[in-house]
């Protein structure tokens, strides 16, 4: 559903507090006055603490500087006067107990008039007693659509007549900027240089890796890696190449859903990460990574804020991979009330967004620790496939030399004993394959000539793979893989 039916559906509903979370106030502003032309019955009334009231001659000014008198006014109309009264800067008094006892005392009274009262402030911040009367309605960012009107807009000024493949790229570039930010990018552009050219994209992008940024808790993360890049795991990369063009619109027009996601589980270093660079390269689409240490940290109540920014941002550049590196961590208390409830309420509200996601935003999670993901997340509908990583077979150690050494001695790969050293190398994982061939190439660079195989062996036995230390914690993920609870991301091949 989109913004302006929920919006009237609670409307219609008498939801008499609506909190809506977004910095970009005059955009909503505009499309709360859109949607009420559909509705009869109801006026604006827009308050802000310096001016008061405004829009309405007979009460300009009124409650400037008064919060509890802006609330005063609402209660005083007659019952069918209806009306939308928008109140700005609103959260900093929420806490006054004659504020919240005044909102709570409304929220009884206005259940039966054509009256809601809409609080617009840049995050979600409300006090535990009122978190039961506010309704809180997400205001996404831009659509293509409105993107690509105030392009347009904003170059009809300059007579310029934009091809359909500049204007695309723009509108795609600019997805997931506010209005305000996306004005201020492109009349700088135009300001420069009188008009609009394939240059500027790149002016957007930065903006948006900007503004990206700032949130502290996504990130634009540049992938260079390909599915080739990872040794082994064939049923893995089988699962990815088969879905390559699955964000396509002919896919879209073939029938097929976008793919929701992926959850990786298995131990360090065996190229969970490396998969969620390699599919953000090979399909083509930006790979934001969520900080989970971020989206925890701060004052209360703004993780919740944080978690509906980070979902509102995803959905506004998608398609695109949402990378959330181990997930079990972040959400290890979520059944808990440990920390008054914080983790399971932004753990709540990631799950029903992930099950219920249309959008393509396709996840990949990736979680060390089985034991301490709350259920939940493994239940049917969340991914589309979850894929045990294991300790890499023989063969596959020889795949990620092969991978490694291609890259680092693509003119001598010859040179090395693929076989053997997979052979000399059991229980080490990809990070620790490649950590020995660092070590080895210091061992040649330090005596003047290039490593060899036999560095390579003398750096392995010089590093304690993890799986000697970690075997309970192998152990139970391989049992617990074998129940039948996660696909195998290797082929099955029982060489070690
Ligand atoms: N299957 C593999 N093929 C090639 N390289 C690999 C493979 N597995 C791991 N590596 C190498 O090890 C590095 C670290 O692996 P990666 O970060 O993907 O592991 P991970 O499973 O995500 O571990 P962690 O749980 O610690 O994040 C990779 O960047 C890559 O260079």
């Amino acid at each position: 559903m989109n913004f302006s039916n929920e919006l009237s559906l609670l409307m219609r509903a008498c939801y008499p507090l609506i909190y809506i979370p977004t910095t970009e106030e005059e955009r909503l502003e505009k499309a709360i006055a859109e949607t009420l032309k559909t509705m009869s019955n109801r006026n604006v009334y827009i308050w802000d603490f310096v001016e008061g009231y405004e829009n309405n001659p007979n009460n300009q000014g009124f409650g400037k500087r008064n919060p509890l008198q802006a609330l005063e006014f609402i209660e005083k109309l007659p019952e069918k006067v209806g009306g939308v009264f928008i109140l700005r800067d609103f959260p900093r008094f929420l806490d006054d107990v004659s504020i919240s006892r005044k909102l709570r005392n409304l929220s009884r009274s206005l259940k039966s008039q054509p009256k809601n009262i809409v609080i617009i402030a840049p995050q979600v911040s409300i006090p535990e007693e009122l978190t039961e009367i506010f309704t809180v309605l997400d205001f996404p960012l831009p659509s293509r659509e409105e993107i690509k009107q105030e392009i347009s807009r904003l170059i009809s000024a300059t007579g310029q007549l934009l091809a359909d493949k500049l204007l695309n790229d723009l509108v795609l570039s600019a997805q997931g900027l506010s209005m305000e930010r996306i004005r201020r990018v492109l009349t700088r552009a135009i300001a420069a240089h009188g008009k609009l050219e394939t240059p500027d994209v790149e002016l957007i992008l930065e903006e948006k890796r900007q503004s990206i940024r700032q949130t502290q808790i996504l990130d634009f993360y540049p992938a260079t890696e390909e599915i080739s890049d990872i040794g082994g795991l064939d049923n893995l990369k089988d699962w990815l190449l088969r879905r390559g063009g699955a964000f396509s619109e002919q896919a879209r027009a073939y029938g097929l859903p976008n793919p929701r996601g992926l959850l990786l589980v298995g131990i360090q270093g065996t190229g969970k990460s490396l998969t969620a660079k390699a599919i953000a390269h090979t399909w083509h689409l930006p790979l934001l990574r969520l900080d989970v240490g971020r989206l925890f940290a701060g004052l209360v109540g703004e993780s919740e804020s944080r978690t509906r920014q980070m979902i509102n941002l995803a959905e506004a550049l998608a398609p695109c991979i949402l990378w959330i590196d181990e997930i079990d961590k972040a959400f290890a208390g979520a059944t808990g009330k440990g920390d008054g409830g914080t983790t399971s309420r932004v753990f709540g509200t990631f799950i029903t967004w992930l099950a219920e996601k249309q959008s393509p935003v396709f996840v990949v999670a990736t979680a060390n620790n089985i034991q301490s993901l709350p259920p939940e997340i493994l239940r049917k509908g969340r991914f589309d496939e979850i894929f045990f990583v294991g300790l890499p077979s023989q063969t596959e150690r020889a795949a990620i030399f092969e991978v490694h050494l291609s890259r680092l001695r693509p003119h001598n790969l010859q040179n090395y004993d693929l076989k053997r050293l997979a052979y000399e190398t059991p229980e080490f994982s990809g990070a620790e394959i490649e950590q020995t061939l660092v070590e080895a190439m210091h061992i040649g660079f330090s005596q003047n000539r290039d490593f060899t195989n036999e560095d390579i062996l003398e750096a392995a036995s010089q590093i304690v793979p993890l799986a000697k230390t970690a075997q309970e914690q192998i152990q139970f993920l391989q049992n617990w893989a074998a129940a039948g609870k996660a696909r195998l991301a290797s082929r099955n091949d029982r060489l070690q």
